[in-house]
């Protein structure tokens, strides 16, 4: 690909993809803002004080918070924080959120723009590879509460979303390969290009290279297009949320020690095993998720180590209060072929649990799974 790819996205806005392109951020502020609050993870001070000293230079009004890292930032708490903030600098509707890091810092970020005043704009520039192919573009924002992962949370597309791949060289390479969970989805539910394209790991992972820029714009044309067609979730956007009802559950119950994409990647094989015991996807496509995924270096089983039905029991708990859940029947997105997807609603408790213990192993006594083990979060 050239150096610089742009989508738009729904006639709404732009996602500009590059290197270097950080320094345009000042450019794409929002017409007619005089205030504008960076929000950004601990990592990105740099980039948010460059960014801080530019648009002082044109007269703005720029205020810079550095947020609690990762999930760390998306509470009710650290949104209070913001919303105090904004009130006592006399944020109207026409100044601006910039929110610069992973995808913890962008629902957050969001989430404020969301709510203040009822909405005002914000920029979203991703800093993780998670961030620029999912989290920053499609405008969900949200917040996590005590009871489950992203349960507050508003629709509120973005601006412009600024994606500067060379902002990865910071990254460390867990974040890194937790990011292309969220690639490999988007080749599962749409474009299976995408997965010929990971099948070679080292290039796929090269920051430098020229297949993570065609990784990147792949997955953000798919998240494009579907959002275009749904940006509320009234049907088709759940295929984004592929392996997402048992990855969330992960997260809740591991306290959001797992990464968002590792958890992803098990959620993937958890529904895939699923949707095979279902009869709606043969074997081999399961054991396709097993392999791109831990080629990748992501893992595809989850280990615990109490009781697997009391794990299974606080599992279920979380994914009842998943966004597709109607009611009592859980319901899942699955495939029934490469690109090709549908719904799992209500299935069998015997077949759930089956597929539970296809990925599931107590430590200690190794029941079952192949595949790598997940990376605690620094
Ligand atoms: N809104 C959506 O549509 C959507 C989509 C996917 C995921 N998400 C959310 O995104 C979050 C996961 O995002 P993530 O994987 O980016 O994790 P993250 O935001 O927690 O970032 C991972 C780590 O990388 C650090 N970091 C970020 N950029 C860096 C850089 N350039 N150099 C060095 N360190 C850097 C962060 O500070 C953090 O420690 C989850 O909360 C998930 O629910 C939202
Ligand atoms: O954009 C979407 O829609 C997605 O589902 C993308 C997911 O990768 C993302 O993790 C999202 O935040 C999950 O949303 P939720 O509605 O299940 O909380
Ligand atoms: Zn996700």
């Amino acid at each position: 690909m050239s150096d610089l790819k742009v989508i738009d996205v729904a006639g709404q806005y732009d996602v500009v993809i590059g290197r270097g392109v950080v320094t345009s951020v000042a450019d794409r502020i929002p017409e007619g803002a005089l205030r504008v609050l960076i929000v950004h993870a601990p990592a990105l001070q740099s980039v948010a004080d460059a960014l801080t000293g530019e648009l002082a230079h044109r007269g703005l009004h720029p205020t810079s918070v550095a947020l609690p890292d990762a999930e760390e930032a998306k509470t009710a708490a650290v949104a209070a924080d913001l919303w105090a903030r904004l009130g006592q600098e006399g944020f109207t509707r026409t100044d601006v959120v910039v929110a610069i890091g992973g995808g913890a810092t962008t629902d957050l970020g969001g989430f404020v723009a969301a709510t203040w005043l009822r909405g005002v704009p914000v920029v979203q520039v991703p800093t993780t590879l998670l961030g620029m192919v999912d989290a920053a573009v499609g405008g969900k924002t949200g917040i996590n509460t005590l009871e489950g992962k992203n349960l507050v949370g508003a629709f509120h597309p973005p601006a412009v979303v600024v994606c500067d791949l060379s902002l990865l060289r910071t990254l460390p390479r867990a974040d890194l390969v937790a990011g292309m969970a969220e690639v490999v989805k988007c080749g599962f539910i749409r474009d299976p290009r995408i997965l010929e394209l990971v099948a070679d790991p080292g290039a796929a992972l090269d920051i430098d290279g020229d297949v993570l820029p065609e990784l990147v714009a792949r997955a953000v044309q798919v998240k494009a297009d579907v959002v275009a067609a749904d940006l509320r979730e009234a049907s088709l956007r759940e295929i984004l949320n592929y392996g997402h009802t048992f990855a969330h559950a992960i997260e809740q119950v591991e306290h959001y020690g797992w990464r968002h994409g590792d958890a992803v990647a098990v959620g993937m094989v958890f529904v895939a095993e699923l949707a095979h015991r279902a009869g709606l996807i043969d074997e081999a496509l399961v054991a396709w998720h097993r392999s791109v995924l831990s080629s990748l270096g992501l893992p595809t089983e989850y280990r615990f180590d109490d009781d697997p039905q009391a794990r299974w029991g606080a599992l279920t708990t979380a994914m009842m209060r998943d966004k597709k859940t109607r009611g009592a029947m859980l319901r899942f997105v699955v495939l029934t072929g490469i690109g090709q997807t549908d719904r799992l609603e209500g299935p069998l408790p015997a077949q759930l649990y089956e597929a539970f213990e296809a990925v599931a192993i107590q430590v200690g006594t190794g029941t079952a799974g192949s595949g790598t083990s997940p990376q605690p979060v620094d």
